[in-house]
């Protein structure tokens, strides 16, 4: 039977599979943070299970963590006692923590791909929802709950239901100043947050063969805002450069032995998907929400929908908007550029080619914040610093930071703020702010305009 990049993978993991019913499903790797792993080592404990494979799990530190003064002891003290829980945790369990200040560090989704970790034809879970980012490299990657994380701590596996299959395929140039952000964001706003609902999805087509490693990776990480339990990306020629040379990457005839069979991860001709949506590359255009989720999108220079029901008047009460509003112009006092879906370097290097020699807008408090790092220092050597600080954007260290505001980094209620996080529920950057999700091309020119701006025709 033809299969797909996803049946491939599943199959190659089924350790057991139970007549009309869930598989269970051996996973390569498993990676941890402070928020949803303490709940799961308590669950051992007190079973008195061992971690049976800790040498495939990794930690790290993100979503907590302070973004300045990372080297002086953590002031928050909730924060503190959970850093320190994972630290105890992970010393008893023999897991590898990349905590605050090692050179590893970073949001769980930037630091694990951009060490090797992340490899195509994996499986991985973690505790949080945007796993579905590792995808981006032809693996089946997904978020799982707290009683999870224990059965795979205990097991290396995990008791689950094969997802249906989707694919959304999108073909042709995409414009000019529009990015992967814009790409993902069109998609939601097209199906809506429900439509990936029970499937894992597969991307298609030239745009995403054309797309850098960073930009799967936007895309992907944004699976989940559209229901799908994760989404992925065959592995090519573009996915082994990324990976070959990688800290944890396999080297040498390893590595070349590797590639053969990735080579193999496609989606067979002719193999059937259970849905399938296409799109065109051209009909694309900077986007940017209007409401309260990922799917109430709309292009930058376009209008907010008339007619939506209860859930958009309530969005767009929370919001401050009207129907019909054209958001161009609006004055916007914030902007972030950071969280995992955009805070890669070429996401720093696109924002940086914008800033280059201009400034921000009095009004605008601008915070730039690198996923990992790895990436800090890349934005270091590469002289990004001094064009962010030259424009008066304020870059801060590592982390989730206002990406959830589980931390200090918080957007003030009635606030809005231009971010290239991933999710606009209310309250989601602090109490009582606005967020209007766009990608660090559009963050950076509100920046500079003081207000939504249609930075497309300063492009040549
Ligand atoms: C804290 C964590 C469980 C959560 C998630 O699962 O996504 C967070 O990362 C988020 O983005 O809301
Ligand atoms: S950056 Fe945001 S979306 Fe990503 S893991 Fe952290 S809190 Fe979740």
């Amino acid at each position: 039977m033809k299969k797909t990049l996803f049946d491939k993978i599943w199959d190659s993991h089924i350790v057991e599979s139970i007549p009309d019913g869930p598989d269970i499903l051996y996973i390569d790797q498993h990676l941890i943070h402070e928020v949803t792993s303490p709940q799961a080592f308590n669950e051992l404990k007190e079973r008195e299970v061992p971690l049976f494979r800790p040498q495939q799990t990794v930690a790290t530190a993100d979503h907590n963590t302070p973004t300045e003064n990372q080297h002086l002891p953590v002031q928050d003290l909730l924060s503190r006692k959970q850093l320190k829980e994972l630290t105890q945790n992970c010393e008893e369990n023999d897991i590898t923590l990349y905590g605050l200040g090692h050179p590893y560090n970073g949001i769980v989704h930037v630091m694990a791909p951009e060490l090797g970790v992340t490899k195509p034809g994996m499986t991985i879970v973690c505790g949080d929802s945007h796993t579905s980012t590792h995808g981006a490299f032809g693996t089946i990657a997904f978020g799982i709950g707290t009683s999870q994380v224990a059965q795979v701590f205990a097991s290396q596996c995990l008791l689950v239901e094969k997802p249906k299959k989707l694919r959304v395929n999108v073909n042709g140039k995409l414009r000019n100043g529009v990015l992967p952000k814009d790409v993902i964001l069109y998609i939601i706003s097209k199906l809506g947050t429900n439509s990936g609902t029970g499937y894992f999805c597969e991307y298609a087509g030239d745009v995403f063969e054309n797309m850098s490693m960073e930009g799967r990776m936007t895309v992907c990480n944004m699976s989940i805002e559209m229901g799908a339990r994760g989404g992925m990306i065959a592995p090519d020629e573009t996915t082994f450069d990324y990976v070959e040379g990688r800290e944890f990457a396999p080297k040498g005839k390893e590595f070349e032995q590797l590639k053969t069979y990735w080579r193999t991860l496609k989606t067979d001709e002719d193999a059937v998907f259970d849905q399938e949506y296409n799109f065109d590359a051209e009909d694309i255009e900077p986007m940017i929400t209007y409401g309260t989720n990922p799917g109430m999108g709309i292009k930058l220079n376009g209008s907010i929908p008339v007619e939506g029901g209860k859930t958009n008047a309530k969005a767009l009460t929370y919001m401050g908007f009207k129907p019909g509003e054209i958001l161009l112009d609006k004055p916007i006092n914030y902007i972030f550029i950071g969280s995992c879906t955009n805070s890669r370097i070429e996401d720093f290097r696109t924002a940086a080619a914008y800033i280059k020699g201009k400034k921000k807008a009095e009004n605008v408090n601008a915070l730039i914040v690198p996923g990992s790092r790895q990436v800090a220092a890349q934005i270091e050597q590469e002289g990004l610093r001094a064009i962010f600080e030259e424009a008066g954007f304020t870059l801060r260290q590592p982390g989730c930071s206002a990406c959830l505001a589980m931390n200090d980094d918080k957007i003030p209620a009635g606030e809005y703020c231009v971010s290239t996080s991933n999710r606009n529920f209310e309250g989601r950057q602090g109490q009582g702010s606005r967020t209007i999700l766009a990608s660090p091309l559009t963050a950076a020119a509100t920046a500079v305009a003081g207000k939504l701006t249609d930075y497309t025709k300063q492009l040549n």
